[in-house]
């Protein structure tokens, strides 16, 4: 983490990204711009850069801290990837009302929401999104470009494989294990491991109705249905 003050770029100019850079202010920090195509609505009240390769010129010639606000799990791993290996700064970044444990490890570029928490032991990878009041519980592991949205709780050594989505308010029982590129519905209780590429939901948590076993490969965690936007 970096000291409240200096300048930030936004990667990203959707809802998640909204969400984003509320964390930098109500923490202190400046956020200098945003980049990519804003939706509709409520208009920016700091710059919009055209596209990403403006916000890496900027972020390159200034010196500023970037933090990618992508909803796709896809596009956030990859750019903040392209963000690390070029030497840019891309650090964690932890809400004013999340609490963190000293003995956990964040990667770069993940995100702690307003309210999230994330206990001591655990680890999670680069590019995480721990959104708004969602629990990441002592001893868990969390692969790289995980989404664990709103309120979705990992309970003690619990684990979830690299691009994986737990949905809005689910819960993953102690121990319990979800594999890479595997979606887990919203408000579901995850009881046994999930296999990777696979999506289950409901209480205990089951492959939806007619839906085959999963053919998705590892590695390819974007080929999921809408939902893992933030
Ligand atoms: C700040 C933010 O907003 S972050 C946003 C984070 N996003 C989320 O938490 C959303 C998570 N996504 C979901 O829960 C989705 O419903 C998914 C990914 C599980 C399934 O999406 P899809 O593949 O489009 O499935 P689809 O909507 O076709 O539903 C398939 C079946 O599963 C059921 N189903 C879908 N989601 C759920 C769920 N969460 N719990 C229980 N049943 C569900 C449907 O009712 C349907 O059942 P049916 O075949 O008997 O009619």
């Amino acid at each position: 983490m970096t000291t409240a003050g200096t300048g930030w770029v936004v990667l990203g100019a959707g809802g998640h990204a909204r969400s984003v850079v509320d964390v930098l202010e109500r923490s202190g920090r400046t956020v200098v711009a945003v980049s990519g195509d804003a939706p509709g609505g409520e208009p920016w009240h700091v710059d919009v850069l055209a596209d990403d390769r403006a916000a890496f010129e900027l972020i390159s010639a200034r010196g500023l801290h970037a933090v990618v606000a992508i909803g796709s799990i896809a596009a956030r791993t990859r750019l903040v990837h392209e963000l690390v290996s070029r030497g840019l700064s891309a650090p964690a970044v932890v809400a004013a009302t999340a609490t963190v444990s000293a003995r956990s490890v964040l990667g770069d570029g993940t995100v702690v929401l307003e309210h999230a928490h994330v206990g001591p032991a655990s680890r999670l990878g680069r590019a995480v999104v721990v959104n708004t009041a969602a629990v990441v519980e002592h001893d868990c592991s969390v692969g790289t470009g995980v989404h664990v949205a709103p309120g979705a709780v990992l309970l003690g050594g619990a684990s979830v494989g690299e691009g994986s989505l737990v949905g809005s308010g689910a819960r993953v029982l102690p121990l319990v294990s979800v594999g890479a590129g595997s979606t887990v519905g919203a408000g579901a209780v995850v009881t046994r491991h999930v296999a990777d590429g696979d999506t289950v939901v409901g209480a205990p948590a089951r492959r939806p109705d007619h839906r085959p076993a999963a053919r998705v490969a590892p590695g390819a965690p974007d080929s999921r249905p809408p939902g893992g936007t933030a």
